[in-house]
């Protein structure tokens, strides 16, 4: 997959599954704008892939998903920085029961903003890829954390529904909503509050059912959503260990 001079965008991009995708588009030949919170390891990171792929290659903006204002800046700065863009992957996510409304802000609303910016600034001839980062639990229930449940849920149905209505008015724009399983990143140190506590053994047969996935093996999975728009407008929802699961 070749994606030479393609510009793309990630959000919380500095740990887990959104560093992993910023480096399998880095090998791709993609400039890639990496957006998080923590200011010192983003700069960190970037001096880390400044020698691995070419100084140049990447710019860390720090931005918090929930603010509007932040999120608009950075697209901003991104485009002054590269040109414009082409692959858009709103992947920040916390999972916070307890800070239940900052974690709409972040996992929902966060994701739906970076979505409608991308649209704004996305070159409608020149086509363009959104993936939205999901979860399972974006498609079932996840007992032990129902407003992250409810947030994943959203993501799908928010993307799902623009998805169909960028094919219809041939925007020229693909959206992706991913669903993954288990992945074993620093999320799994988040905590589940204590009335939910009990839910625990819940929890535990799902790991069971569904596995923990190494995060190499989960990238290395869903790498084909990022290759650019050839057909048109197109989506799919692709689960860790069940590639390519079509909803629609
Ligand atoms: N790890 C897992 O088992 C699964 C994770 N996911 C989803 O994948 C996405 C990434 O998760 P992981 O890589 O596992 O998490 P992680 O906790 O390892 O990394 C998340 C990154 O997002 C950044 N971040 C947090 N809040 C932010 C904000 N407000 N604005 C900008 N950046 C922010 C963090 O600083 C961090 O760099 C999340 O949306 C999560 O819900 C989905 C299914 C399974
Ligand atoms: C403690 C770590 C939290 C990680 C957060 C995640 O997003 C991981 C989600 C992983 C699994 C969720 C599973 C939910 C499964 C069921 O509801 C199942 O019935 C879903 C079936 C979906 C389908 O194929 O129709």
């Amino acid at each position: 997959m070749s994606l030479d001079g393609k510009i793309a965008l990630i959000t919380g991009a500095i740990k887990g599954i959104g560093r992993a995708f910023s480096e399998i588009l880095l090998k791709n030949g993609a400039k890639v704008s990496l957006l998080d919170i923590n200011t010192s390891e983003g700069n960190e990171l970037k001096t880390v892939f400044d020698s691995a792929y070419g100084e140049g290659r990447t710019c860390f903006i720090r931005c918090d998903v929930s603010s509007e204002t932040e999120l608009n800046d950075a697209f901003q700065k991104t485009i002054e920085t590269f040109g414009r863009l082409d692959i858009i992957c709103n992947n920040a996510g916390i999972l916070d029961e307890q800070d239940w409304e900052k974690m709409v802000s972040v996992n929902l609303n966060g994701v739906i903003r970076g979505t409608l910016l991308g649209l704004k600034h996305m070159k409608k001839e020149e086509g363009g890829v959104i993936v939205n980062v999901s979860s399972l639990a974006g498609l079932g229930p996840l007992p032990s954390a129902p407003v992250y449940t409810a947030t994943k849920h959203g993501v799908v149905g928010f993307s799902r529904a623009l998805a169909d209505g960028s094919s219809l008015l041939g925007l020229g724009i693909r959206i992706n909503v991913l669903c993954p399983a288990f992945v074993d990143t620093h999320f799994f140190k988040s905590e589940i509050n204590e009335t939910l506590a009990a839910l625990q053994d819940a929890r535990n047969k799902l790991f069971h059912q569904f596995g923990v996935l190494q995060l190499r093996t989960h990238c290395c999975g869903v790498q084909h959503v990022y290759r650019p728009v050839t057909t048109g407008p197109d989506w799919f929802s692709a689960c860790s260990n069940c590639f390519n699961y079509r909803l629609s």
